[in-house]
């Protein structure tokens, strides 16, 4: 006689597969199963499951988060215990694999992506900074966003991300690395901090290009390029590479600053390139515990220059020491103490900038006679 109280498995196998499947790589956004990674799932009588995940290189720096991802979404489809092991996928799969991302129009930049060029007359103003922060505020707010660390010869955005590897190679193209919601791209992720960068010009430009088109940034909606100081080789590159690019200069409240960062403004209005507006960093020292600003670089540098380029003050970003400590920290202050005063200026910034687009008039077309 059959046991009226005869239990149900938990779960199956097609349950785990379909949960398991839809986790999406955190660095190809796509489900396991779509990219050929979920190789198998077996489910015993008591609900517990072996689950087989293919990599795409032996080192797979992701590892680890995918194990954890893994395991909760079996869970949560009723799985007693989790197993998750580890193959890498042979040539002729990453091959496929590589094929099908790169026939996607995801690869490389959209053209509805919206690139700014953040950029300062002088180094130590902030910049870097700036971006890493906007980033984070503007992938908050629900947007894709890259940054691109153009800074070659003092890149910081790793520094400022907290991210010390070297990206996943798929078969000619680079997956950016994905941290506090952002998507990066650095010069520092191929190099020791101690190792002198010495590209110049065409190599420059090459490694550049390279980082714009060889690189899965996958449908960015915002791009932002973190600049030089200056008007050097890679700011001319980028305005090339990437015409549709909108120059964001950042100055403290110094006068000094502001007559170096009007330089960059002209190269910007002499290559016809928008300049979507100003961000004043540094702009006062507010004490911790009675709230009283000191304008320990002056004041009205952000202003002058806004005037000069004939375009808005975005945002006064205060000298705070929780940014200076979020950035030794390697986590954006805007993820680490969004209530700090540094913060939310950089809020208002993500919340208030312009979509600038470039005119076309009077710029040459690029057509040639045959
Ligand atoms: N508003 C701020 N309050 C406190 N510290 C800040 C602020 N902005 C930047 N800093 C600190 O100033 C230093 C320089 O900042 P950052 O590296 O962003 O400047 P940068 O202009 O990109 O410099 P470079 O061009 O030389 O790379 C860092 O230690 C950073 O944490």
């Amino acid at each position: 006689m059959l046991s009226k109280h005869r239990t149900k498995p938990r779960t199956d196998s097609g349950a785990v597969r379909a949960a398991v499947g839809a986790v999406e790589d955190p660095e190809l956004h796509r489900g396991l199963a779509e990219l050929g990674m979920l190789r198998d799932v077996e489910v015993d009588r008591k609900g517990g499951a072996r689950i087989e995940i293919a990599l795409t290189t032996q080192a797979c720096p992701l590892r680890e988060s995918l194990r954890e991802a893994v395991t909760s979404a079996a869970t949560a489809a009723g799985a007693t215990a989790v197993e998750v092991g580890f193959s890498t996928m042979s040539e002729r799969e990453r091959m496929e694999l590589a094929g099908r991302i790169r026939n996607e129009r995801a690869r490389g930049l959209d053209e509805r992506t919206r690139v700014y060029a953040v950029a300062s007359g002088k180094g130590g103003v902030g910049k870097s900074s700036v971006t890493a922060n906007l980033a984070v505020a503007l992938a908050r707010s629900g947007q894709r966003v890259g940054v691109l660390d153009a800074d070659v010869w003092g890149f910081s955005i790793p520094h400022l991300f907290g991210v010390r590897r070297n990206p996943v190679a798929l078969n000619g193209f680079m997956l950016p690395i994905e941290a506090h919601g952002v998507r990066l791209m650095s010069v520092g992720f191929f190099v020791d901090d101690a190792e002198p960068v010495v590209w110049r010009g065409p190599m420059l430009h090459k490694a550049l290009e390279q980082f714009l088109v060889d690189v899965h940034w996958d449908a960015l909606d915002v791009l932002l390029l973190d600049l030089p100081p200056g008007t050097g080789d890679v700011a001319l590159s980028l305005l090339e590479l990437v015409p549709q690019a909108a120059l964001l200069a950042v100055t403290t409240p110094q006068p000094a600053a502001q007559t170096v960062a009007a330089r960059v403004g002209r190269m910007a209005r002499d290559q016809r390139m928008p300049i979507a507006g100003v961000v004043e960093n540094m702009s006062s020292l507010v004490c911790g515990s009675c709230g009283t600003a000191t304008p320990l670089f002056g004041t009205g540098g952000g202003q002058r220059l806004a005037e000069e380029l004939g375009v808005p003050l975005l945002t006064q970003i205060p000298l705070d020491t929780a940014m200076r400590e979020a950035g030794d920290a390697g986590i954006p202050v805007v993820a680490r103490d969004p209530d700090a005063p540094s913060a939310t200026a950089v809020a208002k910034l993500a919340a208030e900038l312009p979509v600038v687009r470039r005119g076309l008039a009077g710029m040459p077309l690029p057509l040639s006679v045959v």
